[in-house]
């Protein structure tokens, strides 16, 4: 079984967390890959630049010079402190955007209703490509970042990425599928941290959708997360950072997802 985990930007932009994180992920036995998310801190470091960040539907619109930002904080900044803190780990990490080894292709988004710029749609997961890295024992670190055959960067949503890896994958492999982020799994009241969701399927999810409990993000990371199962991803969870090893040895951790 190949372990994908997707950590989120509100993880990330907290050093004491992002260290007992990587520290934890480090320790995870057999094959694993890390897709990391890092939209809080393009949104401030964009800012600092004097560049306006504009969300729409949860996604970014990304034009030339926030395609430069994010090219540089996701998949500079963000994700070489990443691998550093994995190698100071013992983890033999790498640090990967979509462009490199063409191990994750897309197309920009046709320009429908909205123009959301240099946002990319993956089209295709190069899995033999990342499966000779895992079985070279090194550890994928993927930036939310895609490319054309136009020769541009696109900016890509973190978890959809995380799904189209572990869909990808699934052809050659098993693969299990965990989303980590700040809360401690899918919530049915949001203002109670214990109120977690134990397991999650497509009819109580729109149940709750309705209700207005599950909202914004929460909405697009359970439709990747569904849309995985449907396509080839054994198992898929959502829970907190600090329950990654809960989730992977107990499985009795967080939010089940289940079709
Ligand atoms: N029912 C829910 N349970 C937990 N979080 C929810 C729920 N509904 C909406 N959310 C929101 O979804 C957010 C997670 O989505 P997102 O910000 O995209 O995650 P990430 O940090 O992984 O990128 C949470 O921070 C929370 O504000
Ligand atoms: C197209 C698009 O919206 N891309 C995201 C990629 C980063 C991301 O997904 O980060 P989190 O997981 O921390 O939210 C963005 O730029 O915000």
């Amino acid at each position: 079984m190949v372990n994908i985990v997707k950590i989120g930007g509100n993880v990330i932009d907290n050093p004491e967390k992002l260290a007992s994180f990587l520290s934890d992920f480090a320790k995870i036995k057999g094959p694993k890959i890390l897709i990391h998310g890092g939209g809080k801190i393009a949104t401030k470091i964009a800012k600092d630049l004097g560049i306006e960040t504009k969300m729409v539907e949860g996604r970014r619109i990304t034009d030339e010079a926030m395609r430069d930002v994010v090219t540089m904080v996701y998949g500079g900044l963000v994700n070489k402190q990443i691998v550093a803190k994995l190698q100071a780990n013992h983890c033999n990490a790498i640090g990967l955007t979509g462009a490199d080894g063409k191990s994750i292709l897309a197309q920009k988004r046709p320009v429908k209703t909205i123009d959301y710029g240099f946002v990319g749609d993956i089209l295709e997961v190069n899995a033999l490509f990342i499966k000779s890295l895992l079985d070279a024992d090194i550890v994928p670190v993927f930036a939310p970042l895609t490319f054309d055959m136009n020769g541009d960067m696109l900016n890509t949503n973190a978890d959809t990425q995380a799904s189209a890896v572990a869909t990808g994958l699934s052809s050659l492999l098993p693969t299990n599928l965990v989303y980590c982020f700040e809360k401690k799994g899918v919530l049915s009241d949001p203002e109670n941290e214990d109120s977690v969701i134990s397991e999650l399927n497509p009819a109580n999810y729109e149940s709750f959708k309705n209700q207005g409990v599950i909202y914004e993000g929460m909405i697009p990371k359970l439709d990747n997360a569904f849309s995985s199962l449907r396509n080839g991803v054994s198992q898929v969870t959502i829970c907190h950072a600090d329950e990654l090893k809960n989730a992977l040895e107990t499985g009795n951790a967080g939010t089940k997802i289940t079709l």
